[in-house]
C-alpha cells in the first residue's frame, strides 16, 4: 500500500499523479474503515482527499502553513502528516483530537473547531512573516459554509486592504452541515457554472469580430470598458473587487488540475483566492447523496451504511424533545418565530421548517446576525426563538447585551449542548453560557432536569417579557412522561427533589440532579440523608428558599457541568455574602478553570471530578466542616484535575 509509504508530506514529492490518484483511493477507503468505528466527521474529508493531497505536495507543511476553517475535515491532513496509526483513538480521551490543534503536530498550524476564523489567522501569519523578512506561504483552506461567516468577510475586506501574500482556498461542495444558503452561495453557484460564461464570452467575441468593420472595434471597445465587461467577462468579480486575484472554479477531485493551479497561485505576490469545487462524502455513495445525514457519523457498518446500535437509552434526545415542543407551541401562536445559524438538524429544526417554512430562518453560520435579527423580530412583536449550540453562541455575546439584554427584548435562546458535549473536545463544550449570560442585567437563565421540564421551561421562556435562556445538554433525556397541559413555571423557584433529613442540601442543576440523587442513594447506605434541590433557575436564583436554608444552619453543595467560575456555585456564594450569611458551609463542584479536552462524557466527567462518589464526599466533608468560623473561606475548587492522561 503506498499509504504505508507516507509518514509526512515529503512522501508525497517523489510520487506520480498516477501514484497519488492510487494513494486518493486507499486513503478514502482508510477513513471509511476508521470512521465506521470511531465515528467522526465523515463526509467533509471524503471530499478533500485530493484537495489536501495536492496541497502538501505543492506547498512544504510545516514552513508552509495551511489552516483547515472548522478542521473538521483535517483527518486527511492528519493521515498525510505522521498521525494515521493514531485514528484507531480519534475523539477519545487521550487521543487524536478531531480538529487540529498546534500541541498535536507541527503542521497544524493553527487550532480550529469554530468556523470562519482561518482567513484572520492566516493575514496574521502573513502580516508577521512579512515583518519577520520570511518567505514561506500562508494558505487558508474555507469551506463555503464558513465563507458565510462574518469574520471571513472581515478578514477578507482587511486583507485586500493589506495585499499581503496569501492564498485562500474556497472548498465549495455546495454545502454546509445541511445545504448552504444565503446569496452567497448563490454566487458561487453563478461562478461553478461558469463555464457557461467563459463559452460565452468566446462566441460573442468570435460574433463581434465576424461583423464588418465595426465589430472588432466594439468587441476592444467592450474589452476595455473594464467595469461591466470585467464584470461580465471576469468570474469571481465579487473577490476581485475586494483586492483578490480569482482563480477556478477547478475541480478539486483532479489531482493535475490541483496541482497545476496551486503551483500557479502560489507565484502571485498579492492575495489570491482559489475556488475549488468538491463534493462532500464523494467517495461512498451513502454520503454523496445525504451529505447533510453523513456529515458526521456514529459507528457504522461501511457495507449498509446502518449505525451500529449503541447501547444509548431509548429515551428521547432533550434537542428532539425541543424541535417537537416548538412546533406545538408555535401553532398555538402565530407570533413564535425559530432561527439558527446553519445548524437546522443539530438544533432539532427540521421539523419547524418544514410545518412553518415562512417563520423559519437558517441564517448561514452567522451567530451574530441571527442574534440580532431575533433582536428586530422581538422589537416587532414576533416571538424569536434562537435555538444554538451554548459553544456558538459564544460569538453573539455582544448582541445579548447590546442588541437584546439592554432593551429588554423578549428572545428566547434555546441553548443546546450546555454541559460537556465529548468527542469535539475544548472548542465545542458548553461549558460557559452561565458564566457569560449570568452576568448580563435582564437576562433569565433556566436548565431542566428533565424533558417534561424542558417543555414547561419553553412555554415559561415564552410568556416572558424580556430575554430569556433554556439551556440543555446533548444526547438523551431521562425518558420520563410528558405532560400534555401547558403550565409556567414559577420565575426563580427552584424544586425540593427529595426532602432529607441531614441538614445539607445539594444544589443541582440540569443533568446534575440525577446524579446527586445517585449520591444520596449511596449515602444513605451511611445514614447520610440530604435534601436535593432541582436548580432549575440560575438567574434570577431562589432567594426565598437560600435564605431559609442559611438561616436553619443547612451546609450547601452546589453541583454543575459548567465552568465553576460564573456559574451557579458561584451565584450561590455571592448570593450568601451579599446577604451577609458568611457562616454557611459550602462545596462548589463543576468544571475546573481548565478547557476540557475530547473524551467520552462519562470518562471527562470522572476526570473533573463529577461524580456520585465526588457528591457524596463533598456531602459527607461539609457535614463535618459544621458552622464554620465567619472567617471561614468559601472553597471553589474544581478538582485537581490532570487532563489528558488517557490512553496515548
Ligand atoms: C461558529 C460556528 N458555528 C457553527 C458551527 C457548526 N459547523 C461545523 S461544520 C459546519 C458547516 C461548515 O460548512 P463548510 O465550511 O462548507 O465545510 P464542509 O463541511 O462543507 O466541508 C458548521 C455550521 C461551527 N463549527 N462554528
Ligand atoms: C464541526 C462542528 O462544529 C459540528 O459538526 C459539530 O461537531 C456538531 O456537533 P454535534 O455532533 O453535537 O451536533
Ligand atoms: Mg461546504
Amino acid at each position: 500500500m503506498l499509504l504505508d509509504r507516507v509518514n509526512g508530506p515529503a512522501d508525497l514529492k517523489a510520487m506520480s499523479l498516477a501514484e497519488l490518484r492510487q494513494l486518493a483511493a486507499e486513503i478514502r477507503r482508510f477513513l471509511i474503515e476508521q470512521l465506521s468505528v470511531t465515528g467522526g466527521h465523515f463526509g467533509p474529508n471524503l471530499g478533500v482527499v485530493e484537495l489536501t493531497l495536492a496541497l502538501h505536495r505543492v506547498f512544504d507543511s510545516p514552513r508552509d502553513k495551511i489552516i483547515w476553517d472548522v478542521g473538521h475535515q483535517a483527518y486527511v491532513h492528519k493521515i498525510i502528516t505522521g498521525r494515521k496509526e493514531r485514528f484507531p483513538t480519534l475523539r477519545q480521551f487521550g487521543g487524536l483530537a478531531g480538529f487540529p490543534k498546534r500541541s498535536e503536530s507541527p503542521h497544524d498550524a493553527f487550532g480550529t473547531g469554530h468556523a470562519s476564523t482561518s482567513i484572520s489567522a492566516a493575514l496574521g501569519m502573513a502580516v508577521a512573516r512579512d515583518l519577520k523578512g520570511e518567505s514561506h506561504h500562508v494558505v487558508a483552506v474555507i469551506g463555503d459554509g464558513a465563507m458565510t461567516g462574518g469574520m471571513a468577510l472581515e478578514a477578507l475586506n482587511h486583507a485586500g486592504h493589506l495585499r499581503k501574500r496569501l492564498i485562500v482556498v474556497l472548498n465549495d461542495n455546495e454545502m454546509s452541515i445541511a445545504e448552504n444558503v444565503g446569496a452567497m452561495a448563490n454566487y458561487l453557484a453563478k461562478l461553478r457554472t461558469d463555464r457557461t460564461y467563459a463559452k460565452m464570452k468566446n462566441e460573442v467575441e468570435h460574433l463581434l469580430k465576424r461583423i464588418p468593420s465595426i465589430g472588432g472595434k466594439v468587441a476592444r471597445t467592450l474589452e476595455r470598458a473594464k467595469d461591466s465587461v470585467k464584470y461580465f467577462w471576469v468570474p469571481g468579480m465579487l473577490f476581485e473587487e475586494l483586492g483578490f486575484t480569482y482563480f477556478g472554479p477547478v475541480d478539486g477531485h483532479d489531482l493535475a488540475a490541483l496541482t497545476t493551479m496551486l503551483d500557479r497561485v502560489k507565484e502571485c505576490p498579492d492575495p489570491v483566492l482559489l475556488h475549488v469545487v468538491t463534493q462532500k462524502g464523494k467517495g461512498y455513495g451513502r454520503a454523496e447523496r445525504a451529505p447533510d445525514k453523513l456529515h458526521s457519523v456514529t459507528p457504522f457498518n461501511p457495507e449498509t451504511g446502518k449505525a451500529e446500535k449503541s447501547s444509548s437509552s431509548l429515551a428521547p434526545s432533550y434537542t428532539d424533545v425541543f424541535g417537537n415542543a416548538i412546533v406545538e407551541l408555535a401553532e398555538q401562536d402565530p407570533r413564535i418565530v425559530a432561527i439558527t445559524a446553519a445548524m437546522p438538524g443539530g438544533t432539532g429544526l427540521t421539523k419547524f421548517a418544514q410545518r412553518f417554512p415562512d417563520r423559519f430562518f437558517d441564517v448561514g453560520i452567522a451567530e451574530q446576525h441571527a442574534a440580532t435579527l431575533s433582536a428586530g423580530l422581538a422589537a416587532s412583536g414576533m416571538r424569536p426563538v434562537f435555538a444554538v449550540y451554548s459553544t456558538f453562541l459564544q460569538r453573539a455575546y455582544d448582541q445579548v447585551i447590546h442588541d437584546i439584554c439592554i432593551q429588554n427584548l423578549p428572545v428566547v435562546f434555546a441553548v443546546d449542548r450546555a454541559g460537556l458535549v465529548g468527542a469535539d473536545g475544548e472548542t465545542h463544550q458548553g461549558a460557559f453560557d452561565v458564566a457569560y449570560l449570568r452576568t448580563v442585567p435582564n437576562m433569565t437563565i433556566m436548565m431542566p432536569k428533565d424533558e417534561n421540564e424542558l417543555r414547561q421551561m419553553l412555554y415559561t421562556a415564552l410568556q416572558l417579557p424580556g430575554p430569556v435562556a433554556v439551556r440543555y445538554p446533548r444526547g438523551a433525556a431521562r425518558g420520563v412522561p410528558l405532560d400534555k397541559e401547558w403550565h409556567t413555571i414559577p420565575i426563580g423557584s427552584w424544586e425540593v427533589i427529595r426532602q432529607g433529613l441531614s441538614p445539607v442540601a445539594v444544589v443541582a442543576m440540569g443533568p446534575m440532579v440525577a446524579l446527586a440523587e445517585e449520591a444520596a442513594d449511596r449515602l444513605a447506605e451511611e445514614g447520610v440523608d440530604p435534601m436535593i434541590i432541582n436548580a432549575r433557575f440560575v438567574k434570577p436564583l431562589d432567594g426565598d428558599f437560600l435564605l431559609r436554608l442559611a438561616g436553619e444552619g443547612w451546609a450547601l453543595v452546589t453541583v454543575e457541568e459548567t465552568a465553576l467560575a460564573g456559574g451557579l456555585g458561584s451565584a450561590v456564594l455571592e448570593w450568601l455574602a451579599g446577604h451577609g450569611l458568611h457562616g454557611v458551609p459550602v462545596r462548589c463542584l463543576g468544571l475546573p478553570d481548565q478547557f476540557i479536552p475530547h473524551g467520552g462524557r462519562g470518562e471527562l466527567l470522572r476526570a473533573v471530578g463529577l461524580t456520585a462518589e465526588r457528591v457524596a464526599d463533598a456531602v459527607k466533608d461539609v457535614l463535618r466542616a459544621g458552622r464554620v468560623p465567619r472567617a471561614a473561606v468559601h472553597t471553589l475548587e474544581g478538582s485537581d484535575l490532570r487532563l489528558g492522561q488517557g490512553r496515548r
